[in-house]
C-alpha cells in the first residue's frame, strides 16, 4: 500500500471534511452528530456492535484513518444500518436514517464528486 504525500493527504482530508459537512446538513435534528448512548437508547450498546456517528467520522478524518472515499462511505452506511437495526420501521429515527442514506448516495455520486473536485482545483 503506497503512502500518500502530506499534500495529497491534506487535499484528501479537505474532500472528506467537505463531504462530512454536506452529510451533517442532512441531519438538522443532529441525531447522528454524537454517539448514541444507553441512557437515550436503552440496550443500545448490547444490540449495536459497530456504533458510528458524525463526530467519530470527523475524528477519523483528522487522524488520517480514511484512505479513500469508499472507507468513509462505508461508515455512513454502518451508521444508517445501526439506526435501522435498533429502531423499528415506524419510528422517526428509522425514517431519518433512510433519508440520510438517499442523500449520501447523491453526495457520494460520481458527478457530484467530479464537480466538487473541479471546484477544489
Ligand atoms: C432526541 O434527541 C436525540 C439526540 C441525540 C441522539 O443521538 C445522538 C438521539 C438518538 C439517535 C438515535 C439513533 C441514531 O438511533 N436514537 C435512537 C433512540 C433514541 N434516541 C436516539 C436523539
Amino acid at each position: 500500500k503506497t503512502t500518500m504525500s502530506a499534500s495529497q493527504r491534506k487535499a484528501l482530508n479537505l474532500v472528506f471534511m467537505n463531504l462530512l459537512r454536506q452529510l451533517e446538513r442532512k441531519d438538522p435534528h443532529e441525531i447522528f452528530k454524537f454517539p448514541v448512548n444507553d441512557i437515550i437508547a436503552p440496550g443500545y450498546s448490547s444490540v449495536i456492535k459497530y456504533p458510528m456517528d458524525f463526530s467519530t467520522m470527523k475524528n477519523k478524518i483528522v487522524t488520517n484513518r480514511y484512505d479513500n472515499l469508499d472507507e468513509m462511505k462505508a461508515d455512513v452506511e454502518q451508521m444508517v444500518e445501526n439506526c435501522c437495526i435498533y429502531n423499528k420501521e415506524d419510528t422517526i429515527y428509522y425514517q431519518m436514517a433512510k433519508k440520510l442514506l438517499a442523500s449520501a448516495t447523491k453526495i457520494f455520486s460520481k458527478d457530484r464528486l467530479a464537480s466538487m473536485l473541479r471546484s477544489l482545483s
